[in-house]
């Protein structure tokens, strides 16, 4: 917002007093608050950026101090459970339009945000049964602006692919981290030493904020057990044609996967690494 002067002015609120300070340092806001409730008072939007699991209580800290006509929106990286903790909290006058911007990196505090965060990334938006059409738009535009992508969809069904692309998968990342870890054959070192690819990208995931991600396994319970679920039956399946010496199943399976990946090419959606045959992707995130 600031480096395409989309406000006025931004005020940022932090629990930490470090935050705040960094946020102001740095330049990301023009004013501290020293409360949630001070931050709110006046403003046009207001961006709920904590832990899912915190959004209830800072929701309840500042509803009482919203603006009529005001919007709140959130980043969440769960939808249904942050609208369930949020809206009772939200005036009639104010318009709640719950979002998240998929983009982000294993880092957390103010310095490890950066303009370019969510340049031709999916912000996706669940808006609520009887939104008003021209504060979507109107925040839509916002969002736009920072160069991200919107689509909307309903919380649950985002819950559900947010499950099989990201909440499962860094469920996954932390197992293999933590399975490495506890292997006493294999030291530290040699973990760090000969890490390829996949591995060394398993451990930048499982270096995620450890508050942020606990809070999606407890508000996603439903959506990421279910996939969790479906994958285990996967690998009983693959860990037996390994057993049985079946490579055709361990083919077939591998092909399938690939076409997956070559989709998501095609797709133009890959910004996480390069692409050695199309040259290098746009830069993604902080590890590029
Ligand atoms: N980090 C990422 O890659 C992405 C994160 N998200 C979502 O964004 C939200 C914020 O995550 P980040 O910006 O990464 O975290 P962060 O750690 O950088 O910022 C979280 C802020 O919330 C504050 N906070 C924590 N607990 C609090 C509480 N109980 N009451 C009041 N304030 C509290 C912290 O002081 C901090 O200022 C989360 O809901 C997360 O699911 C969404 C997309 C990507
Ligand atoms: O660091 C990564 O690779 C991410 O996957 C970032 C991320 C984390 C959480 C989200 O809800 C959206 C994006």
């Amino acid at each position: 917002m600031k480096a395409g002067r989309l406000a006025a002015e931004i005020v940022g609120y932090a629990k930490s007093a470090e935050s705040r300070a960094t946020a102001l340092e740095i330049g990301f806001i023009d004013r501290a608050a020293a409360t949630a409730a001070e931050a709110v008072e006046g403003a046009d939007l207001v961006v709920l950026a904590v832990p899912v699991g915190a959004m209830g209580a800072i929701a309840a800290e500042i509803g009482p101090h919203l603006s009529p006509g005001a919007t709140v929106t959130d980043v969440g990286s769960v939808k249904q459970a942050v609208i369930d903790a949020v809206r009772p909290h939200i005036p009639e006058d104010v318009h709640f339009i719950p979002g998240h911007p998929m983009a982000g990196t294993e880092y957390s505090g103010p310095r490890s945000g950066f303009a370019t965060l969510f340049r031709n990334r999916w912000w996706l938006l669940t808006p609520l049964e009887g939104h008003d059409p021209v504060a979507l738009a109107r925040f839509r535009s916002l969002v736009e602006g920072f160069g991200a992508k919107v689509d909307t969809m309903d919380a649950p069904h985002h819950d559900v692919v947010l499950a099989v692309v990201s909440h499962t998968p860094h469920l996954i990342a932390y197992t293999m981290v933590g399975v490495a870890d506890d292997l006493a054959r294999v030291t530290d070192s040699e973990v760090i030493q000969y890490s390829a690819a996949g591995f060394r990208d398993f451990t930048r995931i499982a270096a995620s904020d450890p508050t942020m991600w606990r809070d999606v396994f407890l508000t996603n319970k439903d959506a990421t057990l279910e996939i969790l679920g479906r994958f285990t039956e996967e690998l009983f399946a693959l860990q037996r044609a390994i057993r049985l010496g079946d490579g055709d199943h361990l083919h077939a399976y591998f092909t399938r996967t690939r076409a997956i990946r070559r989709g998501i090419i095609e797709a133009g959606q890959d910004t996480s690494a390069p692409d050695f045959g199309r040259g290098q992707p746009p830069s993604g995130g902080r590890d590029g």
